[in-house]
């Protein structure tokens, strides 16, 4: 279901931060610049504690609208763009803010999750507009008895619908490319079960280091940067039932059905691994270890390298191993899904056959395709080879934060994490995190560059 009023201003809350001016604006920028920025306008009001006039906030949405796609329509709504200084954690200061809004509008809260909580704490006291959307960014929360008191309280503002807690890999086309490969090919779904996958892995591995990022990181870590948040939403659409309809209501509620038979695979210490990054050479260019990362706080002893290894209790997928698994500072990126296939009942006798499994790879940045099959090789046929037919994928017109903002000005909540599938991220992640945090489980060391810690391999 979506709501039925149109929202006409964007009110960004922590619009001085990071996140607006690398993501937003120019997620923003494309979705101008596409079909939906011909029908539609909007006008751009930010917010933040800095002070700043209306034109050093345009000359910031400027540059940043010009890494997304410039073009007349979407200059002029940079050029017409406000800014107010706001703490928004002041009723007063956000009623002002809200008294400036135009039609209805769409918050969105580019802010950590203590300050989003205080902020909307603020907003009971205040009568929000009719259709008012809440945007979030992620972490929603930042445990599950948080995520839980987050979702009560933005329960008392606006109905489940009107809240989007956001994700962007969900708005990524080579993430949602995991429902149109699975659901219109007649080749995956009947092996896409415990009878014939053998283990699955989901794995994000980053070349990029911390890039002063230290002030959110330390405290996340990659199990909650990445694991807790959009390797779970990966999970869940590569796992789910196929659905009847691409609406937010079917989606959503295949995506939970996953989420909540998702346990981790055996105790914390089995079933996790972590380690960080020393320092190293990647790319030609010297990093130093994290823990010398200027705004790292080395006795928090955060990981720059999570992986999980979590079963999910259905009929259809009982019994296989999914792997999760993301860092930074690693010198081979690898970035994709992996299902891994049990070998066939009988290989004929005078086969020679590989030892290598059947696999279906869908790559994520570069989107692709590939699969891993054994053939007769060269010479003798009956001495088998692998071959991987691959195809490169296109990736879509929007960017990720693009699409997803088009989800909020539309008022459809598709790509946004639901409020009961966002606790049960946290709850599969739960023990772990207790578990590390009283070090149950060895923080283990790799040199930036490499491909992670020698004991993984
Ligand atoms: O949300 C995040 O995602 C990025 C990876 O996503 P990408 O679309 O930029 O490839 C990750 O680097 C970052 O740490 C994390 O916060």
């Amino acid at each position: 279901m979506t709501t039925t009023t149109q929202i006409k201003t964007l009110v960004v809350l922590g619009a001085d931060g990071d996140l607006t001016r690398r993501l937003l604006l120019p997620g923003l920028a494309s979705l101008l610049g596409s079909d939906w920025g011909d029908a539609r306008s909007i006008q751009l009001l930010g917010a933040g504690l800095s002070d700043l006039s209306d034109e050093q906030w345009r000359q910031r949405v400027g540059d940043a609208f010009g890494e997304g796609g410039a073009g007349p329509r979407v200059s002029r709504t940079a050029q017409r763009s406000r800014y107010r200084r706001c703490d928004v954690t002041s009723v007063e200061e956000l009623e002002s803010l809200l008294a400036e809004c135009d039609g209805t509008p769409a918050l969105f809260f580019a802010l950590p999750p203590a300050i989003t909580a205080r902020a909307c704490q603020a907003l009971q006291q205040l009568d929000l507009p009719e259709g008012t959307v809440l945007a979030m960014e992620k972490p929603f929360g930042t445990d599950l008895a948080g995520a839980r008191a987050l979702n009560q309280l933005v329960g008392t503002l606006v109905p489940e619908n009107q809240i989007f807690r956001v994700d962007h890999f969900m708005g990524r086309s080579d993430v949602l490319n995991l429902i149109g490969t699975r659901f219109s090919n007649r080749l995956f779904e009947p092996v896409w079960n415990n009878q014939h996958v053998e283990s699955i892995e989901i794995v994000y591995d980053e070349s990029l280091a911390l890039e002063g990022r230290a002030g959110y990181y330390d405290k996340a870590g990659a199990l909650v940067d990445m694991l807790q948040s959009h390797l779970l939403q990966v999970m869940a659409l590569l796992m789910m039932e196929p659905i009847s309809r691409i609406d937010e209501r079917d989606l959503r509620d295949a995506k939970g059905q996953v989420l909540r038979a998702t346990r981790l695979r055996g105790a914390p210490r089995e079933a996790s691994r972590r380690a960080r990054y020393t320092a190293g050479t990647l790319d030609g260019r010297k990093l130093s270890a994290y823990s010398r990362e200027p705004g790292v706080d080395a006795s928090r002893r955060t990981e720059t390298l999570a992986e999980l290894t979590v079963e999910v209790d259905t009929w259809r997928w009982s019994g296989v191993p999914v792997v999760l698994r993301s860092g930074k500072a690693l010198g081979r990126p690898r970035k994709e899904a992996v299902v891994t296939l049990k070998p066939t009942p009988h290989l004929p006798t005078g086969l020679l056959g590989n030892d290598t499994s059947d696999q279906i790879v869908i790559g994520f940045k570069p989107a692709g395709l590939a699969l891993h099959l054994d053939v007769s090789g060269p010479g003798d046929p009956f001495d088998l080879e692998t071959v991987s037919p691959s195809a490169e994928l296109e990736a879509g017109d929007l960017l990720a934060y693009g699409e997803v903002l088009a989800g909020i000005l539309d008022g459809d909540p598709l790509l946004a994490v639901r409020g009961d599938n966002a606790e049960e991220c946290w709850r599969i992640v739960e023990p772990v995190l207790e578990a590390w945090r009283e070090d149950k489980v060895p923080l283990d060391t790799y040199a930036a560059g490499s491909s992670g810690p020698s004991s993984w391999s």
